[in-house]
């Protein structure tokens, strides 16, 4: 099923974010987590490709798998290290098991700062989309990328917000925001974006912190600030996993609750293949 007609009622739309596990006892942990979730109904579950050096060849199978299940998938498709010829034969077997595609232009290679287009391949997200309508048309529907901060890389928010227009035009349907710790960023955002033009639904994308050494990581790769006060808290109880795990739960049901109090179409999960704190914030929105 497109997903597209999901945004079209005006439930909102919960779905979760899995990277395909590299070793036998990760792919068991996303079977549980999987099986842990389902009962809260996603709209749509998504699955990375090559998302934090993770392996790419894995996300179809496991869009198969999620499809099996009953799920509804996502599949992320990146330009990263393609050339068209091989995102062209990706996507002719995305055709047999999904309808809805992630369409991103990927991060730089671990270790690296700078994006380098592959041989024959593209530089930005906005390619990639434009490119799948002229060999698709409306086949998918597409979600892609925004930065309620900017994107790291970006000149300025006008730039990055005007980068935003161009991929949707190029045939986004919707767009999934980075994960960010303070509303006010999603607002000023989605404001920012219906002033220039860009009319799709933004749906927000939460992560509810369970590890401070993680959240330290994901400021760095995804540029995403921790507001002051969250991090004092989350730093008092660093040593005591539950305590953390409790503190994020907290922070991301108010976040979910507000988001979803202002009209946001939905909530994007970023599990990172977890199910715990996914579980009680949709728990508490009940
Ligand atoms: N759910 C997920 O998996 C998410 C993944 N990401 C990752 O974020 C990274 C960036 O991907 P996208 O947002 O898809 O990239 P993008 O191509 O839309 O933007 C990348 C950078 O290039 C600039 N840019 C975009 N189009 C341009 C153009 N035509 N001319 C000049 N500059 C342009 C943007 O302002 C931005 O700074 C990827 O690594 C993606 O995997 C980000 C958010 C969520
Ligand atoms: N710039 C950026 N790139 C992304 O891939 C990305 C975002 N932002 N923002 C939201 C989510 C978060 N994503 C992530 C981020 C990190 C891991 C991660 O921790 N990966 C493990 C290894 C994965 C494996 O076992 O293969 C890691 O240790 O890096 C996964 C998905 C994907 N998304």
């Amino acid at each position: 099923m497109k997903i597209s007609a999901l945004f079209q009622d005006s439930k909102p739309v919960f779905s979760f974010e899995f990277f395909p596990p590299r070793t036998p006892e990760g792919e068991q942990q996303l079977f549980q987590t999987i099986a842990d979730l389902r009962s809260l109904k996603p709209g749509f579950v998504s699955i990375t490709y090559g998302a934090g050096g993770s392996t790419r060849s894995r996300t179809v199978e496991w869009v198969r798998r999620i499809r099996e299940l009953g799920l509804e998938p996502m599949a992320h498709l990146t330009c990263a290290g393609s050339s068209r010829e091989e995102i062209a034969s990706l996507l002719d077997e995305l055709t047999t098991c999904t309808d809805n595609i992630l369409a991103l232009r990927g991060d730089p290679p671990r270790g690296s700062k700078e994006f380098q287009p592959a041989p024959g391949g593209f530089r930005y997200a906005n390619e990639l989309v434009a490119f799948v309508r002229e060999r698709h048309g409306e086949r998918f529907t597409l979600g892609g990328a925004g930065y309620p901060e900017g994107h790291p890389e970006s000149v300025s928010l006008e730039a990055d917000l005007q980068n935003l227009r161009r991929k949707v035009e190029a045939g986004l349907d919707f767009v999934i925001t980075q994960l960010f710790f303070n509303n006010a960023l999603y607002f000023g955002f989605v404001e920012r974006a219906r002033k220039a033009g860009i009319g799709v639904p933004i749906v927000p994308g939460l992560m509810p912190i369970t590890n401070l050494a993680q959240v330290r990581k994901f400021m760095d790769l995804c540029g995403a600030s921790i507001p002051g006060p969250l991090l004092s808290r989350l730093e008092s109880v660093a040593d005591d996993p539950q305590g953390v795990l409790e503190v994020g739960v907290e922070h991301a049901t108010r976040q979910a609750a507000e988001l979803l109090g202002a009209g946001a179409p939905g909530i994007h999960f970023y599990t990172l293949n977890k199910s715990p704190a996914t579980r009680r914030v949709l728990e508490n929105l009940r």
